[in-house]
């Protein structure tokens, strides 16, 4: 996964097929929404090089940025994706890794995402970003913050989000888990996790975490199972004056939080992107 390439629309139609057939077969639905997020989320609004501003470029396919420290476990979702990069030549890393993820939320019975095609690669090592750019689930916090809430909108904000999007991005914890042995957050294995599908153990934040639904809006404004995982920026959402109200919301309304959901994740897949072509939808 080195050379930069380039986007034909009716390769993406195909590779998406593909896609949903791979996450159907190994449940890979997280894994691939958290590599396209942490691809996205380098980015800084201040930064006006490309690709130095980092974002939608797919260059976390390249050391060092796919072992940041933030990115721990990711290698395994790269693999995820080998065969089907080589069979799909002419779909860029940075269209790949957006397309799986956004096929990722409708195969786990989320929104659909209207996506828009034609990223172009970075490509080299050259253009990874500095370390340090992803949010942090735990203090210490870079950057002189001292609470979770400091911290997500030091982070956010840099990418030009604001509280509303925050709250709506975090929702994709609905589904996965973290790992002891990737992140070193959750516990080895709860009664949701033990069996699988696919690999066994970890924390997740709700118990059927494959669907994608409202409910962790839910579990985290309950936290009444000490079987699911409540990071500080988690918990902070309920805590925090400017994200509460949004968190109450989208407990209440799972259509509410579906379409404030499918129009952050749409700007989040095209933070600091370069259109190789006039972008694209592929229906
Ligand atoms: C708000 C700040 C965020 C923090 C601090 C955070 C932190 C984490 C951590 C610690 C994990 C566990 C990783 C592991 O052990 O493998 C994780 C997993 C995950 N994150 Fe986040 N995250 C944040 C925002 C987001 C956003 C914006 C998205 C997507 C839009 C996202 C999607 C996911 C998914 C789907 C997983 C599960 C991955 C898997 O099961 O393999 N996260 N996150």
């Amino acid at each position: 996964m080195t050379q930069a390439r380039t986007s034909r629309k009716e390769e993406l139609v195909e590779c998406k097929k593909a896609v949903a057939d791979h996450l159907k077969k190994t449940h890979c639905m997280p894994i691939m929404i958290r590599l396209a997020w942490h691809d996205s989320g380098t980015y800084d609004k201040n930064v006006k090089d490309w690709p130095k501003c980092g974002g939608a470029t797919g260059s976390i396919r390249f050391y060092p940025e796919i072992e940041h420290a933030a990115n721990a476990g990711l290698t395994a979702a790269l693999e995820l994706l080998k065969k089907i990069a080589e069979d799909h030549e002419h779909v860029s890393y940075a269209d790949l890794f957006q397309l799986a993820s956004g096929t990722a939320v409708e195969v786990a019975g989320g929104p659909k995402i209207p996506l828009r095609f034609g990223r172009k690669d970075a490509d080299g090592p050259e253009s990874v970003v500095p370390e340090g750019n992803l949010p942090a689930g735990a203090g210490p916090y870079p950057l002189g913050a001292t609470e979770a809430g400091k911290h997500l909108r030091d982070v956010f904000y840099r990418m030009g989000f604001g509280d509303k999007e925050i709250v709506a991005l975090s929702g994709a914890h609905t589904l996965g888990r973290a790992k002891p042995s990737r992140s070193g957050f959750g516990k080895e294995q709860t009664k949701y996790t033990k069996d699988g599908p696919g690999t066994p153990g970890g924390s997740s934040w709700t118990p059927e975490w494959l669907k994608f639904d409202n409910s962790y809006f839910k579990e985290v404004q309950s936290q009444d199972d000490p079987d699911l995982l409540v990071l500080e920026t988690d918990h902070v959402l309920y805590k925090d004056q400017g994200f509460r109200p949004f968190a109450e919301k989208y407990a209440k309304d799972e259509k509410l939080f579906f379409d404030d959901y499918v129009e952050a994740h749409l700007k989040l897949s095209e933070l600091g992107v370069q259109w190789e072509t006039d972008p694209f939808t592929l229906d």
